[in-house]
């Protein structure tokens, strides 16, 4: 078996669509070594016919046959080229496709894989696989036949010499099989060591201004060099070890291609055999090479795919099916009985949140309202409890429909690179250039944008060209674009002066009446808001950590809404 049957679930779709390409690719290459498997037979006539016999009819007919196929093969090569780089980059592309949308939809209840390491998945061991799966088993499959038909070549010029590399290859096989288990151990090592290595890079390249402001870069830099230099060790290694398995069929070939000479060369002395057939024999026995270390290479490139099939399954098994039925838009109140996310460390929380009202969710940081909150779209698991969405458990529907319900803004605004349009756009893909300044306006950004370059004005990637309270406030406006009947406001206002974050809020209340407001805030004028109800979550253990705008009256709020 050469995969899993659990890789197969999505290894076999993207192999399916590479089978036209595999076979066009395949039909060449073996056009190709059937040409390449005439030529010595071409010399050998050209020789014996043409030169031995001193005919030079025959000596011009075969020479010019020959360039004839020399130019065949040369046409062929190239197509074959081309063919093999279209297809094996397609099928790339679709398994990379494929394993991103996979990382995209990472079950929650997963740990994390560092953002470095899975793009050197799904880069590198894609890359391993389609290498594999396309090249090495084609490059085998044209080795095959050039082996069988070299072979069969040599048998009907003399049969005796073919026993020679025949009875060699068990010697070989048994050593291949025996170089293997390390051959595959070592390839896990190499593909750890670059997956950590892009993870440093990823996570120290992202923190790179709170690691230049503690002073640590350079600690970074040099853990990044260790890193390297054990990295280049693994290489080695695995070279080194790939150089030995090679060399053992080298010296196998050495000894074929001696014997073929001395042999072949006392049967021209005894005159048994013209030249030309042991010019033939000696170019046969030469480009036998080649396919056999192909072949048996095969064995061990397997076992290095292996290890990347393995990597890239990790990704594929972590990842949930975000479609199913959507609640109704209309819905009229979302139920929590007496919930608690995982990782969260409250009482369990029962509530009902209704269409229409403002709510705000307290307690201390770190308690788990961010996590709470996640619960309703599925982006955290629950602990205990439930929660319903008119009488219907939040599990009953898709999280990507769940999220078309709830819009919550993170507590980190995510900014991409590009303009503030395509920023705000990811919102709401259809708006129009009106809607988009509207919402910046009630945003509090109409002036800012109007200074700069408008909805065309170029953001640096995570916005880091930007205040903490510019973000937040695009954030904010790409919930005035966002259609979803509930929103939550998770420290979306935190970074926002009180001025600009009054407007903002007077904003929302205004062209939202009906929708339902959740807000998480510690502190500023989100706290002054007339909220329809006040959840604060209690802790099962004593909190060391306090919010700043936790008082009295608060507390005592807490105590008698603590379920
Ligand atoms: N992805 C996660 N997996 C498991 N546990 C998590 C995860 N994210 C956060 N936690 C844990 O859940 C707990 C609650 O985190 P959460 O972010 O919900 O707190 P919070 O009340 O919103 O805090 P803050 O006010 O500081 O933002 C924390 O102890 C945290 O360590």
């Amino acid at each position: 078996m050469i995969f899993g049957t659990r890789e197969v679930g999505w290894l076999a779709p993207v192999l399916a669509r590479a089978l036209p390409g595999i076979g066009a690719v395949l039909a060449l290459s073996l056009l190709a070594a059937a040409l390449g498997l005439a030529l010595p037979m071409l010399t050998k006539l050209v020789i014996d016919r043409g030169i031995m016999a001193r005919d030079m009819g025959r000596l011009v007919h075969y020479a010019a046959l020959s360039f004839a196929l020399g130019l065949g093969a040369v046409a062929l090569g190239i197509a074959n080229g081309m063919v093999h780089l279209r297809a094996s980059a397609d099928m790339l592309a679709d398994l990379r496709q494929r394993a991103f949308d996979a990382a995209l939809r990472r079950d929650p209840a997963r740990k994390d894989l560092p953002l470095g390491e899975t793009m050197a998945r799904l880069d590198g061991d894609s890359g391993e696989i389609q290498r594999f799966a396309f090249d090495t088993v084609l490059v085998a499959i044209g080795a095959l036949f050039r082996l069988a038909g070299g072979v069969a070549l040599m048998a009907w010029l003399d049969w005796r010499l073919v026993l020679l590399p025949v009875l060699l290859t068990p010697i070989e096989l048994i050593f291949l099989t025996l170089a293997r288990p390390r051959t595959q151990s070592l390839a896990g090592e190499v593909r750890d060591q670059r997956g950590a290595l892009s993870s440093t890079l990823a996570e120290t390249l992202s923190l790179r201004q709170t690691l230049a402001a503690l002073g640590a870069s350079q600690a970074r830099l040099a853990h990044f060099g260790e890193q390297q230099h054990s990295q280049i060790a693994g290489l080695m290694r695995q070279r080194l070890w790939a150089e030995t398995v090679g060399a053992v069929s080298q010296i196998l070939g050495a000894v074929v291609r001696a014997g073929v000479l001395l042999v072949g060369g006392w049967l021209v002395v005894r005159g048994d055999w013209p030249l030309g057939t042991l010019i033939a024999y000696l170019a046969y026995a030469a480009m036998m090479q080649g396919p056999l270390r192909n072949l048996l290479g095969l064995y061990h490139a397997q076992a290095r795919s292996k290890v990347a099939v393995a990597r890239l399954d990790a990704l594929f098994a972590a990842a949930r099916d975000e479609e199913g039925p959507a609640p109704p838009r209309a819905m009229e109140e979302i139920t929590l009985t007496r919930l608690r996310a995982a990782g969260a460390r409250h009482q369990p929380v029962s509530a009902v949140l209704r269409t229409g009202s403002r709510v705000l969710l307290d307690g201390p940081s770190g308690i788990g309202k961010t996590r709470l909150v996640a619960t309703l779209t599925r982006d955290a698991p629950v602990e205990c409890g439930a929660a319903e969405i008119d009488g219907r458990a939040v599990g009953d529907f898709g999280p990507a429909a769940l999220r078309g319900l709830i819009l919550h803004l993170p507590q980190r605004p995510g900014i991409m690179r590009g303009t503030l349009g395509e920023n705000l756009r990811l919102a709401a893909p259809r708006a129009g250039d009106a809607a988009l300044w509207q919402a910046l306006e009630q945003a509090d950004l109409g002036v800012w944008a109007r200074s700069r370059a408008g909805l065309d004005t170029d953001l640096a990637e995570t916005g880091a060209d930007l205040s903490g309270g510019m973000r937040q406030r695009i954030s904010l406006a790409r919930a005035f674009l966002a259609e979803s009947p509930v929103m939550v406001f998770d420290e979306s206002f935190s970074e926002i002066d009180e001025a600009g974050a009054m407007r903002i809020l007077a904003a929302l209340e205004t062209r939202f009446p009906e929708r339902l407001l959740i807000f998480i805030a510690h502190n500023g004028p989100v706290r002054g808001l007339d909220f329809d109800q006040r959840i604060t979550l209690s802790s099962i253990a004593p909190l060391r950590l306090s919010s700043r705008g936790e008082t009295p009256n608060q507390r005592e709020n807490a105590r008698e809404k603590a379920v």
